[in-house]
């Protein structure tokens, strides 16, 4: 029998995808993203979604688990790999509204691309400047459906060459961003504007190849740091171009958007026997 999951990825942040339409899988998300997110006892990944049904007029659910098993409330790269999965379930055809933690994503396929309108960014705060492993940066911090920072590097050479794992790890668990802790995003910007990023991701506490709702960060934070306009081209570590378009007045940031690829990686069925043996299941039920 099996569990059915699709590995998928968006721009290198990978994911396992599970249709839990029964909702069977909700209660036990957290023991089931900390196994079957193990990359080498278990399929691999940043995190695991659960699809399930909408409500209120949305036409799904992405429940989002980080692979330590800690919720989160979104998943910009998840998102836009939850949109391609709802449309190969029938669930869409090549658009729809998705509800999340964070608030409800209109979204549609465009060929290759899957646009997400983003929910409202929150909480954004001035620069703060923290001295963090001897160097000093200026963080500047918005909510983009998860909490961030965003610290821009003056050249690429040195945004390459930044301990993200070590710098972030500091930032994640710093007191400046609890108790919700944070999502440490590291940029850099080129001559044509676009910019390089990397980012240590909260619950997943390591570097991941991207991060989208960082990268939607990286995209507004950028206005305020260099003026730059909307649509702002980010390049994560793990390939792809993600696309940020937005509005500015003096209210604030408005019709945010996430553009960017999604891939389905491959779909088969995670065994019973791999189930009970990591206490998912009962044996009697492999
Ligand atoms: N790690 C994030 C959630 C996933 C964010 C990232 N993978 C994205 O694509 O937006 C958090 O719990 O704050």
């Amino acid at each position: 029998m099996g569990l059915k999951f699709a590995r998928m990825h968006g721009c290198g942040n990978d994911f396992v995808v599970i249709d839990d339409r029964t909702g069977a899988w909700h209660a036990r998300r957290e023991a089931l993203a900390r196994e079957i997110c193990d990359r080498r006892r278990g399929l691999g990944g940043d995190g695991l979604i659960l699809i399930q049904p909408g409500r209120d007029g949305a036409d799904f659910r992405m429940t989002y688990v980080n692979r330590t098993g800690m919720d989160g409330e979104m998943c910009g790269n998840g998102a836009r790999c939850t949109v391609l999965r709802a449309a190969q379930l029938g669930l869409i055809r090549s658009a729809g509204l998705m509800a999340t933690d964070a608030g409800p994503i209109r979204a549609a396929i465009d060929g290759s691309a899957i646009t997400l309108q983003m929910t409202p960014p929150m909480d954004e705060r001035p620069p703060l400047r923290l001295d963090i492993a001897g160097q000093p940066f200026d963080c500047y911090t918005i909510d983009t459906g998860v909490p961030h920072v965003v610290i821009f590097l003056d050249e690429e050479a040195a945004l390459e060459a930044l301990d993200v794992d070590g710098v972030g790890r500091i930032l994640r668990h710093h007191a400046a961003f609890a108790p919700r802790g944070v999502n440490a995003n590291f940029a850099a910007r080129r001559g044509d504007g676009s910019f390089r990023m990397r980012t240590y991701e909260r619950g997943v506490e390591m570097e991941t190849l991207a991060c989208g709702t960082g990268a939607v960060a990286v995209g507004l934070m950028a206005h305020r740091r260099f003026g730059s306009d909307a649509p702002v081209l980010i390049h994560p570590t793990g390939g792809g171009l993600l696309r940020i378009g937005f509005r500015v007045s003096a209210e604030g940031f408005s019709d945010v958007t996430l553009a960017g690829p999604a891939e389905l990686i491959a779909e088969g069925d995670i065994a019973d026997g791999w189930l009970a043996n990591h206490g998912l299941i009962s044996a009697s039920a492999s």
